[in-house]
C-alpha cells in the first residue's frame, strides 16, 4: 500500500521512477521502485536491516548509476551524471564510517595526524558565520587530532563537513549513532531550521526514533526494496493509536517478521540449499575443525 501526498502543483526534489537496482550478480534490490520527495520535507526511511536504505540514499547521493538520465532525479539533475549536484554542494550525503576505498583492502577508516582545524578550515568558499555555528554546534576542539580522537568526536568532524555548504538535499545515512544525547537534538533542531528557512530536503535513515515524531514531516517505509508506505506523518494513522513513532515501526517490522516465518521452505528448495551449501567452501569438515 503506497500512499502519496499528492501535491502536484509543488515540484519534488526528489523523484525516482521504476527504478531497478541490482549489486553485481545478485538478485535485483528494486525492481520497480517509485519515490517523491518535495522540497521542504524531513522524511524519514525506515525498514529492517538489509531492506535497501543505505543502497538507496547512495543511489540518490550519485554514487552508483542506475538506469537513463531520467530515473534518478535530484534537483532535476541526475543523480549520477550530473556531477555539479555533489561538487556544490547542493547534494550532500553523510552515511557510514568515515573512511576512503582503498583497492582490496575495501573501506579504511579515514585516520591520520590532521588537526579538525586543518580540516574544516580546509574546504574553500564557506561563510565563515556558518562555519562558526556549526563548530559551537557541534562542540568541536579545533585542536583535536584526528588519529587521537573517539569515535564520537570524529564523527562530529565528519558532520561539520558535511554541512559547510548549505545543501538543497540532503542524505542521511543513521549517523547520529556515536553522537550524545545533547548533540544529537541540537543537530536534529538545526537541521529543521535548515529545511524551514530555506526549503531544504532531508532524507534521514534510521532506526532511532526518539524524538522524531514532530521533527520529520514524512515517513518512507520499505520492505525488501519496495517502497510499502509513503505518507506525512500527521496523516499516520497508526500514530494517533500507539505510544510513539518507535511502537508503529517495530509493530510493522514484526509482522514482516512473521511474514517470512510462515513462507513454508518447499523440499526442492531445500534440496537446492543443501546441495549449494555441499558445494561451498565453508561447509563444515574434518579439515574446518583445524580452525576452530
Ligand atoms: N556492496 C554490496 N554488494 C552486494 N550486496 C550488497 C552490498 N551492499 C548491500 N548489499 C545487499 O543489499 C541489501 C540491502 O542492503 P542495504 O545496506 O541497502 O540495507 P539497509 O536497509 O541499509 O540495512 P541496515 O538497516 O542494516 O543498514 C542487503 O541484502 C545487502 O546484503
Amino acid at each position: 500500500m503506497v500512499t502519496e501526498n499528492g501535491n502536484e502543483s509543488v515540484k519534488s526534489n526528489i523523484k525516482v521512477q521504476a527504478m531497478q537496482f541490482a549489486y553485481p550478480g545478485q538478485p535485483p534490490i528494486f525492481a520497480d521502485f517509485n519515490l517523491e520527495i518535495i522540497p521542504g520535507s524531513r522524511c524519514l526511511l525506515v525498514g529492517a536491516n538489509g531492506s535497501g536504505k543505505t543502497t538507496l540514499l547512495k543511489i540518490l547521493a550519485g554514487k552508483h548509476m542506475v538506469g537513463g538520465r531520467d530515473v534518478v532525479q535530484v534537483l532535476n539533475s541526475s543523480a549520477f551524471h550530473d556531477t555539479h549536484l555533489v561538487c556544490s554542494g547542493d547534494l550532500a550525503y553523510l552515511g557510514g564510517s568515515w573512511s576512503k576505498t582503498i583497492g582490496c583492502a575495501g573501506d579504511v577508516p579515514l585516520q591520520g595526524d590532521i588537526s579538525a582545524e586543518q580540516m574544516i578550515f580546509g574546504v574553500e568558499g564557506i561563510d565563515p558565520d556558518r562555519r562558526e555555528k556549526l563548530i559551537e554546534l557541534l562542540d568541536i576542539d579545533l585542536q583535536w587530532r584526528m588519529h587521537k580522537v573517539s569515535d564520537g568526536q570524529r564523527r562530529r568532524v565528519q558532520i561539520c563537513l558535511g554541512l559547510l555548504h548549505p545543501f538543497k538535499v540532503l542524505l542521511l545515512d543513521e549517523i547520529t549513532v556515536d553522537l550524545d544525547v545533547v548533540a544529537r537534538m541540537d543537530l536534529l533542531e538545526f537541521f529543521k531550521d535548515e529545511c524551514d528557512q530555506r526549503a531544504a530536503t532531508i532524507v534521514y535513515a534510521t532506526h532511532i526514533f526518539d524524538g522524531l515524531e514532530t521533527w520529520a514531516t514524512h515517513l518512507a517505509y520499505i520492505q525488501e526494496g519496495e517502497l510499502k508506505r509513503k505518507e506525512k506523518l500527521a496523516e499516520l494513522h497508526e500514530l494517533k493509536n500507539s505510544a510513539n513513532l518507535l511502537s508503529v515501526v517495530e509493530s510493522w517490522l514484526r509482522s514482516e517478521t512473521k511474514l517470512k516465518k510462515k513462507t513454508p521452505v518447499t523440499s526442492a528448495a531445500h534440496n537446492n540449499r543443501s546441495s549449494g551449501f555441499d558445494a561451498s567452501p565453508f561447509r563444515s569438515s574434518r579439515h574446518m575443525a583445524y580452525y576452530r
